[in-house]
């Protein structure tokens, strides 16, 4: 049976308010990368750092589904075979969304991570520099995300499913940031069709089979149909 692995990034968010990062007046056009999302600049200033995803995570708990995530979780809840979600995303849309099984591969807002002991636990919605953590007791929580420079989570997982994928579809990212941008050669070496569905052509386009250029919230309810 067609086993669907779907990547997704900031893109297929947008339209539900939360800003992408490199696009006009993005994360990334407002805040220096090495400062708020690398290990060494939450060494330097966690104030700051802390202050980037306690806005964020109010933002996210704002936001509401669009049509893009709602559509994917259709398609889980209506394909025969099976239907894996991989985001780039640390917000918490496509559950909201109504999809299950989501595979965060650079973490959450709506978790804490103790970089002493390594429990994880519900981040409240503003985190302080010092952050206790509940099972060791050290000052030294920090968002449950992923840094430049860090593993990404669950990466046997994806290679297992890109693996046996027979169809990888990207949505909403730019192709920039490794080891997702990689994802698409992945599949592409197991037999899958590939196909990008994105506002405009990724840096990665040319490794895609199909191409569906337009706002997440139009090609992707049209290609799950
Ligand atoms: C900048 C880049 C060159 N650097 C990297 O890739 C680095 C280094 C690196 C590793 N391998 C390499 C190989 C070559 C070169 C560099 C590297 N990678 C790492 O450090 C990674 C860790 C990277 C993770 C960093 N954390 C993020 N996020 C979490 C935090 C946070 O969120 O704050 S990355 C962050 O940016 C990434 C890219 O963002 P996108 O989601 O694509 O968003 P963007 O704004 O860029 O694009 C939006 C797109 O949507 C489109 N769009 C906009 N609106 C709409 C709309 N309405 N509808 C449809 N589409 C739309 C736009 O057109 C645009 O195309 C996402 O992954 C996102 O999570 N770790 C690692 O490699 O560990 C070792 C390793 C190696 C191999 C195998 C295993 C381990």
């Amino acid at each position: 049976m067609t086993k669907i692995v779907i990547l997704t990034g900031a893109g297929i968010s947008a339209e539900s308010g939360m800003g992408t990062f490199r696009d006009e007046g993005g994360l990334w056009a407002q805040m220096r990368i090495e400062d708020v999302a690398t290990p060494e600049g939450f060494a330097r200033d966690p104030a700051l750092v802390h202050d980037f995803y306690n806005k964020r995570r109010a933002a996210a708990a704002r936001a509401l589904p669009n049509a893009a995530h709602e559509a994917l979780a259709r398609l889980q809840r209506e394909w025969p075979g099976e239907v894996v979600i991989v985001t780039q995303n640390v917000d918490a849309l496509h559950e909201k969304g109504g999809a299950t099984g989501v595979i965060h591969m650079h973490g959450e807002l709506a978790r804490a991570l103790c970089a002493l002991c390594g429990n994880r636990w519900d981040a409240p919605e503003v985190m302080v520099v010092g952050e206790r953590c509940p099972q060791c007791g050290g000052p030294t929580a920090r968002p449950d995300v992923v840094w430049f420079g860090e593993m990404p989570y669950r990466m046997d997982e994806i290679y297992t499913h890109l693996a046996e994928a027979t169809v990888f579809a990207s949505i909403g990212t730019s192709g920039q940031v490794y080891p997702a941008a990689a994802f698409v050669m992945e599949a592409a070496e197991a037999g899958a069709h590939t196909v990008e569905l994105n506002l405009e052509p990724s840096a990665v386009v040319s490794d895609f089979a199909e191409t569906r250029f337009g706002k997440a919230t139009e090609v992707v309810p049209a290609w799950v149909e």
